[in-house]
């Protein structure tokens, strides 16, 4: 379904509760599979928790994860260590595509049975599970946290549990760090001193139940919208803490660059414009919060200002190359981009196109971080249905803030 997108407020005030993070949710939804007495409360409604709970209880012989890359990379870990279980782990086009070759080397240096059924080194996997008897594992760093992530989760059900030394520059590192933060709050002990990592073996927990925070990734949407408003919008999102497992958090800090304050009460935290556009270009390294660089150069597109947007090494491997997927809709609606291997850069400019289709590349990122353009020019968003990956509400929460979102 293609929509077009518009809304000629310029003052939003309103209230929205998000789904729970999908990071979070998939993490501990594979714990709860190794560790039945969890408890998990505000799952995410994500279609990539769906399909990860789907898989996790599935007796079939082929597991189907579509899009979902940390669902990929966190069940390949499981499905090695499943004695007796024989599976076919698969996903769409695209994941075929999103390179698995370090994490298989590592498990297979732990001893699993693990063979590629079409090109070596991506999707499909045929798993053949069994006992990992080795706890000692080297590997690369600089290319997914997910790889790392996946070992971290089975890592305290291994019999002596695991050494992972990281090799290279460690990227995408809050995700490490809320991996070892889920495995803390179910007691299990770990350290991560320099580039080696320890987790040790934890065969039962206590009962325990864990309240998913809800996704900061999906709140950057919120925090561009503000950002392209005019002083006195406020927006409210639920339900946040305090303290955040999420490196996406960091919006919070980074949109004051936008004149966006964030206040924090109650679970709520409040989107503040309180001044206008800066006139300057701005420089970020986004090497630990990937998912929000997309929604971060729209904003500055949107608002004028430039920005310089390195540690993006990893944006080439996800659900689209975003790189080139930026460059080509922002140039478009008459951007002046330039992108690299691991960098953008973005003029400060003038002019938006009006009604220029953006086709989303299978990627729900695209839809939601070129949305809130549509407070500036009306603009067409194609395969609307593709933001379900993460966020299946987005379209009704921002008809919430008075978007007009009309099927074309
Ligand atoms: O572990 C996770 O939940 C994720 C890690 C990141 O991937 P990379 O480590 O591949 O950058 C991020 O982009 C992805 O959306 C979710
Ligand atoms: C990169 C993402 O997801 P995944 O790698 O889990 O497919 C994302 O949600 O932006």
């Amino acid at each position: 379904m293609n929509i077009k997108i518009s809304n000629s407020e310029k003052k939003i005030k309103g209230n929205i509760r998000i789904t729970g993070s999908k990071s979070e949710s998939n993490r501990l939804l594979l714990l709860q599979a190794l560790y039945p007495q969890i408890t998990i409360a505000n799952l995410s409604n994500s279609d990539d928790s769906d399909v990860m709970q789907k898989a996790l209880s599935s007796k079939e012989a082929v597991a189907d994860i579509h899009h979902a890359g940390t669902a990929m990379r966190f069940l390949t870990a499981f499905f090695a260590t499943r004695e007796g279980r024989d599976v076919v782990l698969t996903g769409s086009k695209r994941m075929t595509e999103r390179p698995i070759k370090i994490l298989v080397d590592a498990l297979r240096q732990l001893g699993a049975g693990i063979t590629y059924t079409a090109a070596e080194g991506y999707p499909p996997l045929h798993i053949k599970g069994k006992k990992l008897e080795k706890n000692k594992v080297s590997m690369q760093a600089n290319v997914s946290s997910q790889y790392i992530s996946a070992l971290l989760l089975i890592a305290p059900k291994l019999e002596n549990g695991l050494e992972l030394t990281l090799e290279g520059k460690i990227t995408s590192v809050p995700y490490i760090k809320m991996t070892l933060a889920l495995l803390g709050e179910i007691g299990v002990v770990s350290s991560f001193e320099g580039n080696v990592i320890r987790v040790s073996p934890k065969p039962e927990i206590d009962p325990v139940t864990l309240t998913v925070e809800s996704d900061w990734s999906s709140a950057s949407y919120f925090y561009s919208i503000a950002a392209l408003c005019d002083e006195g919008t406020e927006i409210k999102l639920s339900a946040y803490k305090a303290s955040s497992l999420q490196g996406d958090s960091v919006l919070a800090e980074l949109y004051r660059a936008f004149g966006v304050h964030t206040g924090f009460e109650d679970n709520t935290i409040t989107l503040t414009k309180t001044h206008a556009a800066p006139e300057r270009t701005i420089s970020f390294d986004l090497s630990n919060a990937p998912d929000i660089a997309q929604t971060i150069a729209v904003t500055c597109f949107g608002m004028g200002v430039g920005c310089h947007l390195t540690g993006l090494h990893t944006l080439k491997i996800k659900e689209t190359d975003r790189l080139e997927a930026l460059y080509t809709e922002l140039h478009k609606l008459g951007a002046d981009i330039r992108v690299t291997d691991a960098e953008l850069f973005l003029e400060p400019s003038e002019t938006i196109h009006e009604n220029v289709a953006i086709p989303t590349y299978n990627d729900h990122r695209m839809a939601m971080a070129f949305a809130p353009l549509g407070l500036k020019v009306p603009l067409i968003i194609e395969e609307a249905e593709v933001v379900s990956k993460s966020y299946p509400d987005f379209w009704k929460d921002m008809e919430k803030l008075h978007f007009q979102v009309t099927p074309v």
